[in-house]
């Protein structure tokens, strides 16, 4: 195995950079870099020098002896100052020397997964945690790191387990008497994992909007004020707001963090009858994204007018409060009146429903969880025919395992890893 390095800080401009080596040669690179010898594991303040011996840099040099290391193989660590030029001097040392190579992108945690030391829905969380943004993306990239999903899956798999190998103990002594009936306990620890595969698998939906972020949509008739509200909550003038009624046309798109969670805010075209084929366009448009968001501003007197349909948690808010009657209400993007309030709501409304999100994060947890599912109510049925079919209720038993199995990466693992490791930075 090749011994690898990358710069696994940012690039840029910082007071420290980490460039991080990973291999049978880490240390001994690390101990020629600095000229003296290294311990196994520790962490020395050292000059390095090029191999001409001129001095490089002054740093801290970390080293982690296999297998306690990230990766599980021989680490150092090389803290420097984070200038480009020091940075790329150190590099360009590194990229001189024999035996080692540049990491490809995520290279370090593909070992640590080959290693053991994380199992696939792990790699998964560190991605997202290395992308998160906003509080609750981190907080479910935490738990997902953590390995939950691993622990759960690990029950789940014992439980069946222990349910194939009691119809598997009938199956072998089939031909004596078996004194006791094990198809309860079969179809009570059969049914209890198909219960929580269920719930697990319910919960993607939500978990996938906190790592994507949630749709807000602002909708209403033309001129009612919805760039300038969606400008306002921004806090920049994302969308262009005029007089005229019919501004905007396409679909303008916000990226936020609203009280922790991640929403992409729409602000869409007015919605009325017109004769021009363009903005019939984007009101047509405008219809289909709202419908499709997660959760609708109706800015307007009477959401009727929209020809949208008004869904559970939506908000209507009265537009342009400033010309109204104080006693009215509503809100106004020229004035901020109102705009901390529909914050909140929006984020009371988003906060209610991420808590039916659980550990399992993903579209292919998903699609695991509900394959182990179907294998285990097929095994459901099949148990009801009696002891006569109970090896082939074992065999759906076992595809349910293995589904699991694929979930963690304990098989299966090479079709997904390119995908998986395509989304990480170098240095990772
Ligand atoms: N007084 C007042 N005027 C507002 C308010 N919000 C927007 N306006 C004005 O109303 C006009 C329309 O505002 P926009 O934000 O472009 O309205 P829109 O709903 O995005 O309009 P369309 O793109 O045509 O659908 C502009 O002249 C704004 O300055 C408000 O809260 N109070």
């Amino acid at each position: 195995m090749d011994t690898i390095f990358a710069l696994a800080s940012a690039q840029g401009k910082a007071g420290v950079a980490v460039i991080r080596l990973s291999g049978s040669h880490a240390h001994s690179t690390a101990a020629s870099l600095t000229g003296s010898p290294l311990p196994f594991r520790g962490m020395r303040v050292r000059s390095l020098y090029a191999a001409d011996g001129a001095r490089l840099d002054d740093g801290l040099v970390l080293t982690f002896q296999a297998p306690a290391s990230f990766t599980g193989e021989d680490v150092a660590e090389l803290q420097i100052h984070g200038s480009t030029a020091s940075v790329n001097a150190v590099m360009r040392c590194l990229s001189d020397m024999d035996g080692l190579r540049l990491a490809e992108p995520g290279e370090f945690t593909r070992r640590a997964l080959e290693n053991g030391k994380m199992d696939l829905t792990q790699v998964e969380g560190l991605a997202d945690l290395i992308d998160a943004e906003t509080e609750a993306q981190r907080k479910q990239a935490q738990t997902i790191l953590a390995g939950d999903l691993g622990v759960f899956a690990e029950r789940w798999r014992r439980d069946l387990i222990r349910a194939a190998s009691l119809l598997e103990a009938v199956i072998d002594f089939a031909d004596e008497d078996v004194p006791t009936d094990v198809t309860p306990e079969v179809k009570s620890l059969v049914t209890g994992v198909m219960a929580d595969l269920q719930r697990e698998a319910d919960g993607v939906q939500i978990a996938e909007r906190i790592r994507t972020g949630f749709e807000v949509a602002i909708v209403g008739l033309p001129n009612a004020g919805k760039s300038t509200l969606l400008n306002a909550m921004a806090g920049r003038e994302a969308a262009i707001t005029s007089e005229y009624a019919g501004t905007t046309r396409d679909v303008i798109e916000v990226r936020m963090d609203l009280a922790g969670l991640p929403v992409t805010l729409l602000d869409t075209a007015g919605l009325r009858e017109t004769e021009d084929r363009v903005e019939s366009l984007g009101i047509e448009l405008a219809r289909k994204r709202a419908d499709s968001a997660d959760l609708r501003v109706f800015l307007t007197d009477d959401p009727k007018d929209l020809g949208v349909q008004m869904m559970n948690g939506d908000i209507q808010v009265l537009p342009k409060s400033d010309l109204r009657d104080p006693s009215e209400g509503g809100i106004s993007g020229k004035t901020g009146q109102g705009i901390d309030q529909l914050i909140s709501q929006i984020s009371d409304v988003l906060s209610t429903r991420t808590t039916s999100s659980g550990i399992a994060t993903r579209e292919r947890h998903r699609v695991a969880l509900i394959k182990s599912r179907e294998s285990l109510s097929s095994a459901m049925a099949v148990l009801e025919s009696g002891p006569d079919l109970y090896d082939i209720a074992a065999e759906e038993l076992r595809t349910a395992i293995r589904a699991l199995e694929t979930l963690v990466g304990r098989i299966g693992v090479e079709d997904l890893l390119d995908e998986i490791f395509s989304s990480f930075c170098l240095g990772k």
